[in-house]
């Protein structure tokens, strides 16, 4: 590639997708891709913007949260969580359904110093004139104040190795909040810098948003988790046991974890929410006692399954790109929400939701055995099947002893050839 993109943001969106294609030796059809997928308004929201990147989103039902019935629209490219969302929601459900708390929702940012040489004396400078500074960061965003919110808290960490950590905690209101905390943390930055003669290393909101936690449960008579040959009691003592491991062993975590993520993301992306935060805070906040953990327990006293997820989500129902996404209003109408503790409580309940699904699965028949019936319509679609083939190809796929892309292909080849067959 030879282009010299210097100012190619200053390009227009005809003349950025024409020398996109003639760099990459695109062919007229790859081409026109950036036209069906473009949407104008979208130049507005990120830069050198070409097109849109669609992602299905679909509907998690069964759900009954604090004993209200709701409906989670998620957006994932992944088969198969949907649909483990709701049959997680659908065990709980008939044991009354989750329960979850929301104790406090502020985010927190901070200001950091450096080589300092009397940490714990710049720390109480600041500290004695902590009341001016909150009024610094109120002033520095009003209309949050005016809403009910603004600046609570400070505090101090000493970081060691002369750095200091100057946090504020914010209450953020119906927002995410980390574009209004970031202004506020810059204006308490600079007369933190009068008052100690020192410059901030940097001011930013910290995604460890441990001020925002939100905790879901659930309590199930062991009958409800029978799973073929497998009792209620054994599933039970399986799962457990498999919370047990993600406790022990990093390596096991992640991946407990990562199913948990897949229902946050999706309803995440599918509100507007940024999805990144929440994954840097949760697998923070999994981490909090030194060791990566799972980010829920399973317990069981042999009568009764009870799940616990904590988790620190600092969602928003305003701010960033929500109130100009049709969709994430649409899906704040479907859910039935108009706060953000409320929207933190459904995630939270649908990551525990996810995680029981997976983890009945895993012990019982194995996770391939559900996951890939679903996962075979991507497989198919990738090798080339057409929505008339796809039924049978699905069909020889169960069937099939190897279920990857060379016997999908090979499937449909054969498919078509007894086609044209028949057809002479
Ligand atoms: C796949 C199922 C749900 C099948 O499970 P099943 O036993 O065949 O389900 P069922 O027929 O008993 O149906 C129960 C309910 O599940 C839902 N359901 C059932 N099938 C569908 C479907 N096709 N489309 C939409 N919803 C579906 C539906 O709500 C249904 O209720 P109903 O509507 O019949 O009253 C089950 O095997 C399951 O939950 N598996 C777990 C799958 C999973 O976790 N997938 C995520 C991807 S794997 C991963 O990324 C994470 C992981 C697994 O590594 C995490 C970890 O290791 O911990
Ligand atoms: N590390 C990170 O996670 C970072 C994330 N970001 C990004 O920041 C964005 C989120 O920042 P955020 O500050 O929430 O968004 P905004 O910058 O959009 O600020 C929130 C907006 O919502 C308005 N608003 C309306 N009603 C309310 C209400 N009831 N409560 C609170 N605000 C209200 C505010 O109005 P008004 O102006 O009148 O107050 C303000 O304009 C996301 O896009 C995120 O990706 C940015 C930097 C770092």
């Amino acid at each position: 590639m030879t282009a010299d993109f210097r100012h190619f943001y200053q390009k227009s969106w005809a003349e950025r997708t024409a020398i996109v294609a003639a760099q990459t030796q695109l062919s007229p059809a790859e081409t026109a891709l950036f036209k069906k997928y473009y949407a104008p308004q979208h130049s507005e929201i990120i830069e050198n913007y070409l097109t849109d990147y669609p992602l299905p989103m679909g509907l998690a039902v069964n759900f009954v949260i604090d004993g209200q019935p709701v409906v989670i629209p998620m957006v994932t490219e992944e088969p198969s969580v949907i649909a483990a969302a709701s049959n997680g929601a659908k065990i709980v459900k008939r044991a009354g359904g989750f329960k979850t708390t929301l104790t406090k929702r502020e985010m927190v940012g901070q200001i950091v110093l450096e080589q300092l040489t009397d940490t714990a004396k710049t720390a109480a400078v600041i500290m004695a004139n902590r009341d001016d500074l909150l009024a610094v960061a109120d002033d520095a965003h009003p209309s949050l104040k005016k809403r009910g919110g603004g600046a609570r808290q400070l505090r101090t960490r000493d970081l060691g190795q002369g750095y200091l950590s100057i946090d504020l905690f914010v209450d953020v209101q119906a927002a995410m909040g980390a574009n209004m905390l970031n202004s506020m943390l810059e204006a308490v930055a600079k007369s933190i810098g009068v008052l100690t003669k020192t410059n901030a290393l940097m001011s930013i909101l910290s995604n460890y948003a441990t001020a925002s936690l939100v905790k879901a449960t659930c309590e199930l008579p062991v009958s409800l988790l029978q799973a073929g040959r497998y009792s209620g009691k054994l599933v039970a003592q399986k799962i457990a046991s498999a919370s047990t491991v993600a406790q022990l062993d990093p390596y096991r975590a992640a991946t407990h974890n990562k199913g948990i993520m897949n229902g946050i993301d999706a309803l995440a992306i599918a509100t507007g929410n940024d999805w990144r935060a929440l994954e840097s805070g949760s697998h923070a906040y999994a981490a909090k006692d030194g060791q990566y953990r799972g980010m829920s327990t399973w317990t069981t006293d042999g009568q009764t399954l009870t799940g616990t997820i904590e988790l620190p989500l600092p969602v928003g129902v305003v701010g960033g790109s929500i109130k100009i996404n049709e969709l994430a209003q649409l899906n704040q109408r479907i859910l039935g929400i108009s706060t953000a503790p409320e929207l933190a409580k459904i995630m939270a309940a649908l990551g525990l939701a996810q995680n029981l699904a997976a983890l009945r699965a895993l012990v019982t028949t194995g996770i391939q055995q559900g996951h890939m019936h679903l996962q075979l319509k991507s497989l198919a679609l990738a090798a080339g099947a057409t929505a008339v083939e796809l039924p049978t190809i699905l069909q020889q796929l169960e069937q099939a002893p190897q279920q990857d892309l060379a016997t999908t292909q090979h499937l449909i080849t054969k498919l078509r050839q007894s086609k044209e067959e028949n057809d002479d």
